[in-house]
């Protein structure tokens, strides 16, 4: 991280915050560079600290991360809107710490996954909506892409407001001050509660 960077309001100490993905070889960036055409958004790297978003403490007892922090809506977020890049260390899906709280499958095919265990972006702190949220989710991960030259794209992880048609008819997106709250899918929990039967990463499923 270049000195001049100021980090995120109740950014921990121990974490490395990052601006942009942790490449650690043999990958390099290579691996995810994408031939134009595609169909994917291409999105502009949002600046940092992102200011759509605040990092909180969870401070309330009935929460069910009360004591870890969550991710907090700034300003109002439209539908479908893009919010931050799910930002970490890129490494191959077949490393996978199946401890790690913070690993997100970037693509089967590609076979290369995001851990922002040790470094990471706010967007680490993206709770799931289970005991959160009781209407569901309000964002969710897509794929997306980012123009890293003039021409040369790579493939990236963004978290974005649910469309209003996912949403719901009436959403409005999220509200200011509301927090921002995906689904990690079954597997995520069936794992952490001895269910084996699904075994997917944080992201996949609902
Ligand atoms: C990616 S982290 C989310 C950020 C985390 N709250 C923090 O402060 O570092 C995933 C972890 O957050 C907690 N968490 C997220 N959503 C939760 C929920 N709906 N219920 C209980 N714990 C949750 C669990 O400990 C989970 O392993």
């Amino acid at each position: 991280m270049p000195p001049s960077v100021i980090l995120p309001k109740n950014w921990p100490q121990d974490i490395t915050f990052l601006t942009a993905l942790h490449i650690p070889p043999p990958l390099t960036s290579t691996s995810l560079k994408v031939p134009p055409p595609t169909n994917l958004p291409i999105i502009k790297p949002p600046p940092t600290p992102n200011p759509l978003v605040r990092i909180t403490p969870i401070t309330t007892p009935s929460h069910p991360a009360n004591g870890q922090s969550g991710l907090f809506a700034l300003r109002p977020l439209p539908p479908s809107s893009f919010i931050i890049f799910y930002l970490g260390t890129l490494h191959p899906s077949s490393t996978t710490d199946p401890a790690s709280n913070y690993d997100l499958s970037l693509d089967r095919d590609l076979d290369l996954s995001i851990d922002a265990t040790y470094c990471g972006n706010e967007a680490r702190f993206i709770n799931d909506y289970r005991g959160i949220r009781p209407e569901g989710p309000n964002a969710e991960f897509r794929d997306c892409l980012v123009e890293t030259s003039k021409g040369k794209f790579e493939r990236r992880i963004g978290v974005f407001v649910l469309s209003a048609g996912k949403a719901g008819k009436r959403s409005n997106g999220i509200a200011k001050g509301s927090e921002i709250v995906v689904s990690y899918g079954k597997g995520f929990w069936n794992a952490r509660t001895g269910n084996e039967s699904e075994d997917q990463h944080q992201g996949d499923g609902s």
